[in-house]
């Protein structure tokens, strides 16, 4: 099989503020001496996670791109990939070659996957503080992504949750697929994560990494109406 030609696209999904950016910052932080990387952000109207990003000065700003999607982030990573494609595109054209680009979807429904069309692998990042019911009540992400991150476990103790039975439970919905329990102050749980990405990045340069998709979002829909537009859309 021949050595893929581009860099392998691994999404971030996951509702808001569950450290999607600090997780693609961290990770920056652990593999930019040994992977050429770079990142999309997805936004609605801003480009903040993108300038939060630069910010920080993991990689060298340019390599940090935005993409406004201008309505619910999940159109632009799942419905209509367009944008995020030619992001992708336009970042290896003016800095390849690359090996890994993060693409993090904006902070979305619970239901929010990636099209397999636009990354080889996903990942979801759900956060401890948003209560220990939620891998629980599941989804096609949590489910069926290539990884489930649990993540701020250091904030466990300070909203009553169980941070070891929501990865168990995480386990126990995942059909085998893993989970990693993660904090960015708990290097061992980062070294997990970056050992995930290698791993997946070595499977991909072998040509044996098949993106798989977890399944579409819950039934919604986009209306036409423009107030509703910017509210982002009415569920069903
Ligand atoms: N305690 C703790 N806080 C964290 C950790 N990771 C992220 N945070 C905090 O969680 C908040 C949200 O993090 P972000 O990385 O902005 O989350 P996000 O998912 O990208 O947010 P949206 O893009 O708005 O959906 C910030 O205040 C972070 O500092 C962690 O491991 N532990």
């Amino acid at each position: 099989m021949p050595e893929p030609t581009r860099a392998m696209r691994l999404g971030v999904a996951g509702p808001v503020g569950t450290g999607k950016s600090s997780l693609i910052g961290t990770l920056c932080r652990a593999l930019s001496d040994e992977l050429r990387l770079g990142v999309v952000t997805n936004d609605i109207y801003t480009q903040e996670d993108a300038e939060m990003l630069r910010a920080t000065g993991v990689l060298e700003p340019d390599r940090i791109r935005a993409v406004e999607t201008g309505a619910c982030p999940h159109t632009a990573i799942r419905d209509d990939i367009t944008a995020n494609a030619i992001a992708v595109e336009d970042l290896e054209a003016d800095h390849g070659p690359l090996d890994v680009v993060l693409v993090e979807s904006g902070g979305d429904n619970l239901t929010a996957t990636f099209s397999p069309a636009l990354v080889d692998a996903q990942l979801f990042v759900l956060d401890v503080a948003g209560g220990g019911d939620v891998v629980r009540k599941g989804g096609p992400g949590i489910a069926r992504a290539d990884l489930l991150v649990v993540n701020k476990t250091d904030l466990a103790p300070h909203v009553d949750v169980d941070a070891e039975l929501m990865v168990d439970q995480g386990r126990a919905a995942r059909d085998g697929r893993p989970v990693v329990g993660l904090s960015r102050r708990d290097p061992a749980s980062v070294g997990e994560l970056a050992d995930w990405v290698r791993r997946t990045y070595a499977e991909f340069r072998r040509g044996a990494l098949v993106p798989s998709d977890p399944g579409p979002m819950a039934p919604h829909s986009h209306s036409r109406d423009e107030d509703a537009l910017v509210q982002g859309h009415r569920h069903a």
